[in-house]
């Protein structure tokens, strides 16, 4: 059986006053949640500190949105895996789009991200999914295989979650369809040497698609940005049926 992962993506939302808020609420969702599933906030890295304190004790696991490759140096701007994992960090999420398209994220830089998040003890969170644009032009099998082919050059896929996030799809609200998504997922599953990596699905998941999305085959679980921002919405996604 893979593992199934519900992670919320906070993306550079809520200041650390918000984000006590949130859990106040949020954690009382989770009295009936099933056992079978992994819960995890990856969030701005100013709320690190007290989630990991707010998280002990609870099931929630906490993620970062990046880590760059080396252990320490002159990298103005970035983060350590000994930096996330000191205080309680376990997942990370590398490669998102916005990352790839804001910031000069590659396919090289995101393989050196994942190879160090695993070295430091970090589980990566690999995103990977083509734009409208692509789709269009009938790339999208080619671009994904692509990207993982470079992404995942001696990266060890026992320790590895994958998010399939169409751009087009993300923040939009326009879901891909759950048989189109669970399509794709099967396509990356192929290009996998273990067959038990999980693999997620992300873009416009919200409480109303949760349940049609999960019950597809080969989907493990969902990348979630604006729903996993509002206690109620989250807490029903990660309670999906
Ligand atoms: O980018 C995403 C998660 O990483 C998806 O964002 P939305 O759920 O807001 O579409």
């Amino acid at each position: 059986m893979r593992k199934k992962v519900i992670a919320g993506n906070w993306k550079m939302y809520k200041t650390q006053a918000e984000a006590s808020e949130f859990l106040q609420k949020f954690l009382h969702s989770l009295e009936e949640t099933p056992d079978d599933r992994e819960i995890v906030l990856c969030v701005p890295f100013t709320d690190l500190g007290i989630l990991s304190k707010s998280l002990h004790g609870s099931r929630v696991q906490l993620g970062a949105q990046n880590v760059h490759w080396e252990e320490q140096g002159a990298y103005t701007g970035e983060i350590s895996g000994p930096m996330l994992t000191e205080i309680g960090v376990r997942y990370v999420i590398i490669g998102h789009s916005e990352r790839r398209q804001y910031f000069n994220e590659t396919d090289e830089t995101v393989n050196l991200r994942l190879k160090a998040a695993q070295l430091y003890g970090l589980t990566p969170i690999l995103c990977v999914g083509e734009s409208k644009q692509q789709r269009d032009a009938l790339e999208t099998e080619s671009l994904i295989i692509s990207q993982l082919a470079k992404g995942l050059v001696d990266v060890d896929q026992n320790n590895l979650i994958i998010a399939y996030e169409p751009i087009w799809a993300i923040g939009t609200g326009d879901t891909c369809e759950s048989i189109e998504a669970n399509r794709v997922i099967g396509l990356i599953r192929s290009q996998l040497t273990n067959a038990n990596v999980p693999i997620q699905y992300g873009g416009s998941v919200k409480a109303n698609n949760i349940d049609e999305i999960m019950a597809q085959p080969e989907i493990d679980g969902a990348l979630v940005g604006g729903a996993s921002l509002e206690p109620d919405s989250f807490a029903r996604i990660v309670n999906y049926q």
